[in-house]
């Protein structure tokens, strides 16, 4: 159970470092804290499960991930909302959609170079025995 606990905080320092580094990156500013409500006023009637980095980062210290797919989970979230909060064709909702996929491919490039797959397999052995 100790290795447990032990991987498990391995995980949270490694994704407290992608989550930290996804939310310097300038172009994802408008992912980095929950949506603004005096920005967008519509967007809780449109989008019922928000999500942003800024939470990601509460719901790793609150260990909420017990591996990093269910953190990448939040990634799609995310992603999912700016695209369907931006469907039409004029250039905003393109630049939000672009941005969300960009952040979406970083996410999962930054995991895939820095993790161990053995690493992650343990994860998700800890997180479907749980
Ligand atoms: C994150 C997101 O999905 C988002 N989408 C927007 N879309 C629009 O403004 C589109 C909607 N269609 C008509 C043309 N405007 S603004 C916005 C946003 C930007 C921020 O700088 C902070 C913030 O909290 C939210």
């Amino acid at each position: 159970f100790r290795e447990e606990e032990n991987t498990l905080r391995e995980l949270r320092i490694f994704l407290r470092q992608i989550c930290a580094k996804l939310a310097r990156n300038k172009q994802f500013y408008m992912f980095s804290k929950p949506v603004d409500v005096e920005e967008v006023p519509d967007y809780l009637s449109v989008i019922k499960e928000p999500m942003d980095l800024e939470t990601m980062m509460t719901k790793i210290d609150h260990h909420k991930y017990t591996c990093a797919q269910d953190f990448l989970n939040d990634i799609d979230l995310m992603c999912a909302n700016a695209l369907e909060y931006n469907p039409d064709r004029n250039p905003a909702d393109k630049q939000i959609r672009h941005r969300a996929c960009y952040l979406q491919d970083t996410a999962y490039a930054l995991i895939k170079a820095e993790m161990d797959s053995d690493f992650e397999d343990n994860c998700r052995k800890i997180r479907d025995d749980r």
